[in-house]
């Protein structure tokens, strides 16, 4: 009996967390037609958004444009789209490592493509299609980490941001170069860099377009870590730091990321009742009653 009444609170919250997970930001009654940007940027070709989904529950998210610094081609911005759908349906997923090819994160977005859709009109439409799909980034229930190596910048700055945690190697920077392009980001950086160094830090990076490098970024906390160079590559060490916040069962991690989410982005009253439908998708699961039965202590 128990069990059949904790399953129907499963679907019952899992179905709110899904409706609320799956409304995008912007739709039609924003002006967005994410069709059209599309159709204009499907002619900028080139680099990819790989993704490979471990057996161990964590997926790496490459951004593979080398030729470019990883800049994102057009197709590339409609690839990631794509990638994060999938993580939006795996299920057994508990984490996620986003990197760049070839040691370097992210030059933002392809200078080319810029050009030929520089026209107020489109550079709005591909500004809500980036934030519907960087906000669909973060809000996944999953623990997701960048990988930092050489340059993240401009957009790819805002991309890291989009993740909840940052590493850094040794010789990386991160730099908001919008500033420099006679912008401010568009990708939903900006208010994500003020939710993880506060407004005064996040002034000072967007006006002077400082260069951050590891350790400022780990003062600031933009940097969750700075990764020496050793044995292990950059991505070994980032799955053996990822681990370190995923051990356990797929759905308490889940619901984890869930909790935190909630509690970011709602009203305390609302974030609190989320919580609640949360709790109610673990209290009385198999890991929750398999820790009770091992008579699990913490010393
Ligand atoms: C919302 C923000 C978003 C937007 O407005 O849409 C943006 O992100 S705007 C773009 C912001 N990014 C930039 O302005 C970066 C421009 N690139 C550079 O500053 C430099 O390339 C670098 C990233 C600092 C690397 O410099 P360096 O190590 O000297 O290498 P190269 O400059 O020779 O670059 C190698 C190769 O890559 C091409 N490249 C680099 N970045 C881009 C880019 N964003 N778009 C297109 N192509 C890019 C660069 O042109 C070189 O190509 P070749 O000249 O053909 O060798």
């Amino acid at each position: 009996m128990a069990y059949s009444i904790w399953r129907c609170m499963l679907n019952r919250s899992a179905t709110r967390w899904h409706l609320y997970r799956s409304l995008s930001l912007y739709n039609s009654s924003h002006g967005f037609n994410a069709e059209e940007i599309k159709n204009k940027l499907a002619p900028f070709t080139g680099g990819s958004v790989t993704l490979v989904k471990g057996e161990n529950g964590i997926a790496e998210l490459c951004i593979d444009n080398p030729s470019r610094m990883n800049a994102f081609t057009g197709t590339m911005m409609m690839e990631l789209e794509e990638r994060i759908s999938d993580l939006e349906n795996w299920q057994e997923g508990k984490g996620l490592i986003v990197y760049g090819a070839k040691n370097t994160f992210c030059s933002g977005s392809d200078l080319n493509a810029v050009k030929a859709i520089s026209n107020p009109k489109d550079g709005i439409l591909m500004c809500m299609l980036m934030q519907n799909t960087l906000t669909r980034l973060q809000r996944l229930p999953l623990i997701s980490v960048a990988l930092v190596q050489g340059k993240a910048l401009g957009g790819g700055a805002e991309l890291c941001t989009a993740c909840d945690f940052r590493l850094m190697t040794e010789d990386s920077e991160i730099r908001f170069v919008h500033k420099l392009m006679g912008l401010v980001p568009g990708w939903g950086g900006a208010t994500r860099l003020i939710q993880l160094v506060g407004s005064r830090n996040a002034l000072k990076l967007l006006s002077s377009t400082l260069r951050v490098h590891p350790q400022y970024a780990l003062n600031i906390g933009l940097a969750d870590d700075i990764l020496s160079s050793g044995t292990d590559g950059p991505l070994e060490k980032t799955q053996t730091w990822i681990a370190s916040y995923t051990k356990g069962a797929a759905e308490v991690n889940r619901a984890v990321k869930k909790v935190i989410t909630s509690g970011r982005e709602k009203l305390i009253e609302d974030s609190l009742r989320s919580e609640k439908d949360i709790f109610g998708t673990v209290w009385g699961g198999p890991a929750n009653m398999q820790a009770l039965e091992k008579g699990t202590k913490h010393n």
